[in-house]
């Protein structure tokens, strides 16, 4: 087979993009195509793809199978200044030292560096007075030895450039609504005269926004602030496409040329947020802005190349270089000190779990999973706390629980209980399944829900009181967008069948079954598409068997979507072995932001 036929076999077959063959074969077309640069040109895509930002060799040599017409490389391609390029060249491909890049994720990550290093150096503020302010937002007696909700806090006003990583629970958003006030504070402080900063909330998707905007209000509501404080503090937090004003072209309508009108942006969920929109972001902010990164390092990425937060993660060591530890015990926060490089200062981790009572089955689990600590799963599913339920893979047992779960909420619909209570009890209850195919995957698990109801009465015909559906498709006449989950309800004007969906301000939209956008159920969804939501009760469904695509960050995300309790079922053993499977993104911004 040629290298041509064989990568037009594999995009047929779906194992390649369309677009990495459209780009190999580009290449091709400028050189030959038994040239090794067709290939690379096809790894690196193919690796954007899976969302890597770049290749190194040993990566490119476990790459595609035995069948591939070039010999396996031996040596990065050497650049040629023009399909290969070397940083500066316009290339189509840029090497870095050890790493191949598609030239636009080069660009895109030294944007990122170069937004960074600009914010390296802390602000100026007396030493004190965010002491003198954070006094009042955190009373004593969190627990004991370092408070570190507040060394985030200030941390947040100290650093232009600043990370908060934590797990569920751990006070995130809690800490965030003290450091808009604090930020606040210490500049009225500073300058009476002055007008305040303008503050900015965003995250990667609606729904991680509109909980965003309803737990930041209910932290808010219990600070004592002055008034214009209090009206200086942003209400809403909106999604990053709205806030870059994101049209359906993909173009940004806020960019250097167009800034936002922001002195400060945070933004929640950031461990969902790919390179391209990041890039974005700190691209239509001004220079003297301050951006504050906010999520869960452990989480799964997002499907698109790069994974910023956890690049930035994986640098910091829990200490903090001397000169910015001596800063923070200025502040009365004596904070550990090692030596090492300012750009490994910009993380504080937040540990200790507030949210769940004294002992929670699902923060354990979650612990567990993160550290691989086998001893502790087993024990966890020997004698699971209240919140934590096993189940064996049999599908009967756990179609039953599902059943059991979400029979009520059909039932609420088919009683022609009011939209609103729909959706809410909807918002309550998912399955989530790590596999889409198969016979332990959503399609099937999906199908088998549906054809249960059907035979209990509770469903009949293609529209039905009760039926959940999830979104596929952007709509953007409608408003509604892929990832979008509603439930089917009788409308209370004419009776008449309707999509009940949850607006970003909390209130309910009502849309004509004909007229939504490609939709599927939505009973059971994919742990990927959970990713942002949260739900009172999640039933996570694994396979039978182990498989290459449970990995630990998979498997951390569908335990932390539960808030009250969590089922899990699948056979013993296959916790663990997901565990110590880690998704490594490849990437060279932690290496280029030491170098650089
Ligand atoms: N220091 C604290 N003292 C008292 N309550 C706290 C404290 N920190 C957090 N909480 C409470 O714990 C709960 C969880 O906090 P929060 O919502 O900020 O966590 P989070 O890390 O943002 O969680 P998630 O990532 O799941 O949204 C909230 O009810 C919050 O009010």
């Amino acid at each position: 087979m040629t290298a041509l036929a064989w990568i037009e076999e594999r995009a047929r077959s779906g194992r390649l993009r369309p677009l990495d063959a459209a780009l190999a074969q580009l290449v091709a077309a400028h050189t030959d195509a038994d040239d090794e640069r067709v290939w690379w040109m096809l790894a690196v895509s193919h690796q954007s793809g899976q969302g890597h930002v770049c290749l190194d060799l040993p990566a490119a040599q476990r790459l595609f199978d035995d069948d591939c017409p070039w010999p396996r490389p031996q040596a990065l391609p050497d650049p040629d200044g023009d399909i290969v390029g070397i940083p500066g060249d316009t290339a189509l491909l840029i090497r870095d030292g050890e790493r191949l890049y598609l030239a636009r994720d080069w660009q895109a990550e030294a944007q990122v560096l170069w937004a960074i290093r600009a914010r390296l150096p802390w602000r100026t503020l007396p030493g004190g007075v965010l002491a003198q302010h954070a006094a009042a937002l955190f009373p004593a007696g969190h627990g004991d030895g370092l408070d570190w909700q507040k060394v985030a806090a200030m941390h947040g006003v100290l650093r232009p450039f600043a990370v908060i990583t934590g797990g569920p629970g751990t006070g995130k958003t809690w800490t965030v609504a003290r450091l808009l006030a604090l930020r606040l504070l210490t500049a009225r402080a500073l300058d009476p005269h002055a007008s305040l900063p303008r503050i900015r909330l965003a995250a990667p998707t609606g729904k991680a926004a509109a909980r965003l905007t309803e737990s930041l209000q209910a932290s808010l509501a219990e600070l004592a602030l002055p008034e214009d404080i209090r009206a200086a503090l942003p209400s809403e937090a909106v999604t990053l496409h709205r806030l870059l004003g994101i049209g359906r072209d993909g173009r940004p309508r806020h960019n250097a040329q167009h800034p936002l009108l922001v002195d400060q942006v945070v933004v929640d969920e950031a461990s969902m947020v790919d390179l391209g929109l990041m890039t974005q972001l700190l691209r239509a902010l001004p220079a003297d802005a301050g951006v504050c990164l906010v999520g869960d390092r452990d989480q799964l990425a997002s499907v698109e190349a790069g994974a910023v937060l956890a690049d930035l993660c994986r640098l910091a060591t829990g200490a903090y270089s001397p000169d910015y530890a001596a800063r923070l015990a200025a502040e009365g926060l004596p904070v550990p000190a090692a030596a090492q490089r300012p750009e490994q200062d910009l993380v504080v981790r937040l540990t200790r779990v507030h949210r769940f009572g004294e002992r929670s089955g699902i923060a354990e689990l979650a612990t567990a999973l993160r550290e691989q600590d086998d001893t502790a799963l087993a024990a966890l599913r020997q004698a699971p706390p209240a919140d934590l339920g096993w189940l064996p893979a049999q599908r009967p047992e756990v179609l039953q629980q599902a059943l059991a779960a979400l029979r009520p909420v059909v039932q609420v619909a088919a009683e022609g209980a009011d939209p609103a209570a729909v959706l809410a009890a909807f918002g309550r209850f998912r399955v989530l399944c790590a596999l889409r195919r198969g016979p332990w995957g959503v399609e099937q698990f999906n199908q088998e829900l549906v054809r249960a109801l059907r035979q209990g009465g509770l469903a009949a015909g293609e529209w039905y009181p009760g039926r959940a559906v999830l979104l596929t498709r952007n709509d953007w006449a409608l408003g509604l967008f892929n990832g979008d989950a509603g439930i089917t309800v009788r409308d209370p004007a004419d009776g008449s069948l309707k999509v009940a969906f949850a607006t970003l301000d909390g209130a309910v939209r009502l849309v004509a079954p004909v007229r939504l956008p490609s939709h599927e159920e939505a009973w059971a969804m994919t742990i990927h598409k959970s990713q942002g939501s949260e739900f009172e009760q999640v039933l996570v469904v694994l396979p039978d068997q182990d498989s290459p695509l449970l990995t630990r960050e998979l498997l951390y995300t569908a335990v932390t979507r539960a808030r009250r309790r969590l089922q899990v079922a699948g056979p013993a053993g296959l916790l663990a072995q997901a565990a110590r499977r880690e998704v490594q993104r490849q990437s060279g911004l932690a290496e280029r932001l030491l170098r650089d």
